[in-house]
């Protein structure tokens, strides 16, 4: 488990990390989202231990990790932001070396380097200088030290930044698979990426926690939630039809592609009108659909409202 209580850290008069709050239990993978500078690395360094909080402070498994650094880094597995260390080093001694220090000893280090090096299929890069590795496999790398001694907290800073999307997609499967008996937390910027690994998300802007709720959760606050779209070679006709329909507040019609999205009245259910009228006037559909919302859109909005008023 993870536990940060008012955690804070201060550059300077400049407050990067704001009195942030909050609990992670094994089985959720909380992803961190927020702008360029919100304080995401900041808020994980802190918690792994790389770096003092001015005020507040973090447990991981209960063991403070200021006062009880050496319990709470060994309950623990971190990916920085960036490449590992150690550049000159071939990734096998890298990877031994980690074991070391993890004391992983004969046949259970032996079994650990086996799992981590196929899990990330590192097997063709074992003999490769890690400055010589291209990004993505520097980021697995990085990855494969992380989980090495299987610990139950991850802490995982932008852990697909930099993969293609195949790599992108092991990545998250290996975060799925490992995430039933584990806290991990990620930080990302790719809102997809939420949906496909994450149960819980945290949005943080200016160093301030600005929302803590699930991803359905998060796309429930959407204008776009419960929103009908739909994509027809009649858009003007569709469009006219859809007036009729007391329960729809506004229509839109994207400029660029021609879809339309019907929005509800508040707590309206509108799927069914919309599509007993369009059946009614003979309108031909290529795609309906029922919008659950968008996150990227929410995003936008918690954050952009935040900032002005920070800066008003
Ligand atoms: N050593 C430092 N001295 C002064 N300011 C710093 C220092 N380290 C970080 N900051 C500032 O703290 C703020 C938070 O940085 P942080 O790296 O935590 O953001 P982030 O959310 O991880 O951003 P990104 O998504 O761009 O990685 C930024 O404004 C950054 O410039």
């Amino acid at each position: 488990m993870i536990e940060a209580s008012a955690l804070t850290k201060r550059y300077g008069r400049f407050t990067a990390v704001n009195a942030v709050t909050f609990e992670v239990r094994p089985g959720q993978v909380l992803g961190f989202l927020g702008p360029n500078g919100a304080g995401k690395s900041t808020t994980m360094k802190m918690i792994a231990g790389f770096l003092s909080p001015t005020a507040g402070r973090a447990k991981v498994c209960g063991f403070d990790v200021e006062t009880h650094p050496i319990e709470a880094k060994k309950a623990l597995g971190y990916l920085p932001e960036g490449a590992p260390s150690y550049g000159e080093m071939t990734v096998r001694s890298f990877l031994e070396f980690i074991a070391g220090i993890r004391s992983l000893t004969g046949e259970s280090k032996r079994r650990r380097l086996d799992d981590v090096i196929g899990r990330l299929h590192l097997e063709d890069v074992l003999q490769q200088a890690i400055d010589t590795l291209s990004k993505g496999f520097k980021r697995r790398v990085g990855l494969a030290q992380a989980i090495l001694h299987d610990p139950p907290v991850l802490i995982l800073d932008e852990p697909t930044d930099g993969l293609d999307p195949n790599q992108k997609h092991e990545v998250r499967r290996l975060i799925n698979d490992m995430a039933e008996n584990k806290v991990i937390v990620i930080s990302t910027h790719i809102l997809e990426e939420v949906h496909a690994v994450c149960n819980r998300a945290i949005v943080i802007a200016d160093g301030t926690l600005l929302a803590d709720a699930t991803p359905g959760e998060l796309e429930a606050r959407s204008r776009y939630h419960m929103a009908v779209s739909l994509t027809t070679g009649e858009t003007a006709k569709a469009r006219e039809a859809l007036t009729a329909i007391p329960e729809i507040e506004t229509i839109e019609v994207d400029p660029q592609n021609q879809r339309i999205t019907a929005f509800p009245r508040k707590g309206k259910q509108i799927l069914m009108a919309v599509s007993d009228v369009l059946r009614a006037q003979g309108i031909t559909v290529s795609e309906l659909q029922l919008e659950t919302g968008r996150l990227d859109e929410v995003f936008r909005s918690i954050t952009q409202s935040h900032l002005r008023e920070a800066h008003a």
